[in-house]
């Protein structure tokens, strides 16, 4: 039998770029040699196994046959003659049907070595099209690599383009959707992701609330990029600039306006209430994708309160302490931090604004400490009780965030 590194590892590699994950193939042996030789086997539907010291997986060699729709409908097929080739066929992009043998000659039947010198995302073969989650995966790789310069080979396009057409991208189920948003949210340019799913048309169906939102105008005083979607993109790009690899801030841009896309036509290009407008759609999204509980209520909490950090300094201390409040952000300080991460985004995600400041989150920031060294036991020690402490403690701390501000405004 013979052992080949594939995948992902053979291409950061070659990229030059830290190899995080090691998987094998493992060519012309049967599950029970390998049983014999102590690895574990885990693979539901084809043969995987874990190497007994490293934990690293081997599958053995395999081919596939469609049969029926999404990624259920598969036959795998795994013995001892399946080849390399055919299991490097089955693959999605070139760059990833590559393998290096023990000695690290690289096999690469599929020209991944050229479109990886090329920047080239390219399918490997027409079977590309039996599985709707690879438009999603080639997003993603938009999206990790866009700042290297690779772009989606016009062909794969097509392909991708025509697996929208066919419905078969229809067929995706939640969990995959989401994963895939999840890790295209953490790469360094997640506003491509978007972009190639825009341009194969599956945005329309994974996200049309998010599609819903190109050629929707925003006023050129406030947005000089006018469109809303671009608007939504420069988001994304600050997000991962002021949190890199965080899918929770990318999450909470990239939904921060879904309430702009129902904007009564003659309100245009003004979006009154688009905070509010947005939370329905957006639990909805959540619900649909069954997204984790604090990406939607992080989100949420953006979505509804996004307008007011932006005109802290306009608010009254009380009310500041309000939102301080809605954010939980007494109890839960990461709270207000990822909520001042996507607020800041969202300002400064507008052409002509990636260098404006964004002094409100100080502002937040040093009211929620402020605010936070005031305790109950004060009041307690004080003799008072019951809602007399509630009372008590809130005045104190509608105090200390106007001295906060009172002490910005000296320092200005
Ligand atoms: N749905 C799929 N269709 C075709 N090939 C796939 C699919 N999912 C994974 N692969 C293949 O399996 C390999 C491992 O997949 P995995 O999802 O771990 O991504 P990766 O390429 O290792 O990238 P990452 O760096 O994100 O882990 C890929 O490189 C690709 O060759």
């Amino acid at each position: 039998m013979q052992i080949y590194l594939v995948g992902g590892a053979v291409r950061d590699q070659l990229l030059g770029k830290p190899v995080a994950d090691r998987d094998y193939v493992v060519v012309g042996a049967t599950p029970e040699e390998m049983r014999r030789l102590g690895y574990r086997p885990v693979g539901k539907d084809f043969p995987v196994f874990l190497h007994p010291h490293s934990g690293e997986e081997y599958a053995l060699a395999r081919t596939e046959r469609k049969t029926g729709h999404g990624y259920r409908g598969f036959a795998f097929h795994t013995d001892a003659s399946v080849t390399l080739e055919q299991d490097l066929e089955r693959r999605d992009l070139t760059i990833n049907a590559m393998a290096a043998d023990a000695q690290g000659a690289i096999v690469d039947p599929y020209g991944g070595g050229r479109d990886l010198a090329d920047r080239v995302l390219r399918h490997v073969s027409p079977a590309f099209v039996e599985d709707p989650v690879r438009v999603l995966r080639v997003a993603r790789f938009a999206a990790r690599y866009a700042s290297l310069g690779f772009r989606i080979a016009d062909e794969t396009l097509a392909l991708m383009r025509s697996m929208v057409a066919d419905g078969e991208v229809d067929h995706l189920v939640p969990e995959r959707v989401w994963a895939e948003t999840r890790r295209a949210l953490a790469e360094p340019t997640p506003s491509a992701f978007l972009r190639a799913l825009r341009a194969c048309g599956a945005l329309r169906v994974v996200f049309p609330e998010v599609d819903a939102l190109y050629g929707v105008p925003q006023r050129a005083e406030f947005h000089p990029e006018i469109d809303t979607g671009v608007h939504v993109e420069l988001v994304l790009g600050m997000a991962a600039r002021l949190a890199p690899g965080d899918d929770l801030i990318g999450w909470c841009a990239l939904t921060h306006d879904l309430g702009k896309a129902l904007t009564p036509r003659h309100e245009l290009p003004r979006h009154l209430r688009h905070e509010h407008n947005g939370v329905e759609p957006l639990r909805a999204l959540c619900a649909r994708l069954k997204v984790p509980a604090e990406h939607a209520a992080l989100a949420e909490l953006v979505c509804r309160h996004h307008l007011e950090a932006h005109r802290a300094f306009e608010l009254r201390a009380s009310t500041v302490l309000e939102l301080l409040e809605k954010l939980d952000a007494f109890r839960r300080p990461e709270r207000l931090q990822g909520f001042l991460l996507a607020c800041e985004a969202d300002k400064r995600g507008r052409l002509g604004h990636a260098d404006s400041p964004y002094p409100q989150a100080d502002y937040l920031r040093a009211a929620r400490a402020a605010a936070g060294t005031i305790s109950a036991a004060t009041f307690v020690a004080q003799g008072l009780s019951g809602t007399a402490i509630g009372a008590a403690m809130r005045e104190a701390r509608v105090k200390a965030i106007e001295g906060v501000k009172r002490d910005l405004k000296a320092a200005e």
